[in-house]
């Protein structure tokens, strides 16, 4: 897999996070760049979730900038940091979507309210986004309870679509998704990419999402980005967390399913 450009879409720089004395982020750099998938990962509470929200301007950070479109988010004016938002799009690890709405209500509740669409319209739009995902026109009548966790995610995934974003963040996608319903989603995730030209922020734990989709990967650890880079090179640091995560059992798993892949 190759990096699709050398534009960085997404520049932190100095990223600092605290809560009270407790230090998440410490002079944190990370870029990312237009049209790749980036996988991040790190141990539980290395701060990714919370690098994430940094990111989409759902927490302001202690210190340091993010440069969005190369516009530093948190300096903006709420008028044009609401516009550039827009072209963000985030699908959450929990509570994705509202239990008492249908999909499509789901869906098009996000175009009603920050597109500013009619309802008709919106409903039209959503039943378009979900069949771009893969899902069934029935599934639009349903209600998040009907359904398995693969389509959930999936509708999840049409909602973050809605707006048409230019970047996309993914919270442990495949998280609670049999290994099927997972493969499934890391293809949609590649078809998705190539054909709406997306940039993606994944975070996730999950070796075979980061084997078949991601062109780079950032580790986090003692507060900062350790690295990042091809996974072939991410796998080869020299760090303890490192070598448990890619070369422990389910690191080595995923490596030779990836490796059959690429032969057949
Ligand atoms: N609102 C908050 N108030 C206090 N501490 C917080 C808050 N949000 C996050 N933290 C702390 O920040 C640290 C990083 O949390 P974060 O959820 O980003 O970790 P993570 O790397 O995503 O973990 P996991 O892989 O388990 O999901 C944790 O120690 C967490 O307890």
């Amino acid at each position: 897999m190759v990096i699709h450009s050398e534009t960085a879409v997404i520049k932190v720089q100095q990223l600092v996070n605290r809560f009270g004395s407790h230090v998440v982020h410490e002079q944190l750099n990370l870029s990312v760049y237009h049209g790749e998938i980036l996988g991040v990962v790190g141990g539980s509470g290395t701060g990714k979730s919370v690098l994430l929200r940094s990111i989409v301007g759902l927490r302001q950070p202690n210190e340091g900038t993010v440069e969005l479109f190369g516009h530093n988010l948190p300096a903006l004016s709420d008028a044009k940091r609401s516009q550039l938002q827009k072209r963000m799009g985030v699908l959450f690890q929990k509570g994705a979507l509202y239990s008492s709405l249908t999909l499509k209500e789901n869906v098009a509740l996000a175009l009603i309210e920050q597109a500013g669409l009619s309802r008709q319209d919106a409903t039209a739009l959503a039943m378009v986004k979900l069949a771009l995902v893969g899902l069934p026109a029935a599934s639009g009548d349903k209600y998040p309870a009907e359904l398995s966790g693969g389509m959930i995610k999936r509708a999840a995934l049409a909602r973050a679509l809605a707006l048409e974003p230019d970047i996309l963040f993914l919270d442990e996608p495949t998280a609670g998704l049999d290994p099927i319903a997972a493969a499934a989603f890391d293809r949609l995730l590649l078809t998705l990419r190539d054909a709406l030209d997306l940039t993606v922020f994944l975070v996730t734990h999950d070796l075979d999402t980061l084997y078949a989709c991601c062109d780079r990967v950032a580790v986090l650890s003692q507060k900062r980005v350790l690295v990042a880079d091809r996974l072939a090179v991410v796998a080869a640091t020299d760090d303890e967390w490192v070598r448990d995560y890619f070369h422990g059992p389910r690191g080595r798993a995923a490596q030779q399913a990836a490796d059959t892949l690429a032969q057949e």
